[in-house]
């Protein structure tokens, strides 16, 4: 991708995203940037505006008000039809996988080279070069259907990444896997970061973050509360200090001020944390 200035990849200035006039917004003035070859977890409870940060840079979803830079470039000013080409630009992995089920894992990954036209020869070459990087030789002609979850989210990475795209975007990838298939797919994405993929992650997975130490921003509400180089997954919770004052403090190991108090942690769930 070309970037226009900086060496920022993706850059939100003062973002407010409102889905509806009656409810707070879905993120609330947020100023962000994150560098080329970056890796970010996105953190923070549910509901505090992670998918919609992602559907932001997506194009999915326009801002409300401030402005989504993606590779330097305004994506409110993408035109509708080259949308499609500023998508082909950013990989995308869910949760769910989402894979086409009658198509074997060579046709889920050559489909994302089809539809932009990519030629039979091209095609040929770099699946299984894609297919190789994610653990998956010789399972080419297995349906999803026959494939373990972890396999079906490394074919939903090998789709993501065969075009190249200089950002890779993942919302929850370890939500429906177990703890050591997680290992193995944040080893896969670790491994595209270091070819200078931009990755982006949201998730709950506390053990997982704290074992990549990799940065780290938290969201709450809507906003950023939280920004570091090589955090962990302490969620903030809000103290209420004697004087009547607030602060969001790390709820591990938090201790109020003399007479404070903390307050209940959000709707957060300890099973979230
Ligand atoms: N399409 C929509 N229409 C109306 N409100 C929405 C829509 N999408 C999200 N919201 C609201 O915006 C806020 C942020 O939601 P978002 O999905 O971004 O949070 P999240 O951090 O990704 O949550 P989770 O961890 O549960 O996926 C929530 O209050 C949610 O109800």
């Amino acid at each position: 991708m070309v970037c226009a200035g900086g060496t920022d990849m993706i850059r939100f200035e003062s973002v407010t995203k409102v889905y509806d006039q009656k409810s707070r917004p879905a993120l609330n003035d947020v100023d962000l940037e994150i560098d080329r070859g970056d890796f970010a977890f996105l953190v923070g409870p549910s509901g505090s505006g992670k998918s919609t940060f992602l559907r932001l840079i997506l194009r999915e979803d326009r801002a409300t008000s401030g402005s989504v830079y993606v590779a330097g470039k305004n994506v409110a000013s993408v035109p509708s039809w080259r949308v499609p080409r500023l998508r082909r630009g950013i990989g995308v992995v869910f949760q769910d996988f989402r894979l086409l089920p009658n198509k074997d894992v060579f046709g889920n990954v050559a489909f994302a080279m089809q539809v932009i036209g990519r030629k039979r020869h091209a095609i040929r070459e770099t699946v299984p070069e894609v297919l190789k990087l994610v653990g998956l030789e010789g399972k080419e002609r297995r349906l999803p259907h026959e494939l373990s979850g972890g396999e079906q989210q490394r074919v939903a990475i090998a789709r993501a990444i065969v075009n190249k795209p200089g950002i890779l975007l993942a919302d929850e990838p370890t939500g429906n896997l177990d703890p050591a298939t997680s290992v193995g797919i944040m080893n896969i994405l670790d491994r595209i970061n270091q070819n200078g993929t931009t990755v982006v992650m949201a998730t709950h997975d506390d053990d997982i973050v704290n074992s990549m130490r990799r940065r780290v921003v938290e969201l709450d509400n809507g906003s950023v509360v939280r920004d570091e180089s090589a955090g962990e997954y302490t969620a903030m919770i809000p103290i209420v200090n004697a004087d009547g004052t607030r602060e969001l403090r790390p709820a591990k190991g938090t201790v109020p001020a003399a007479g404070g108090q903390a307050i209940a942690p959000f709707d957060t769930e300890e099973d979230e944390l």
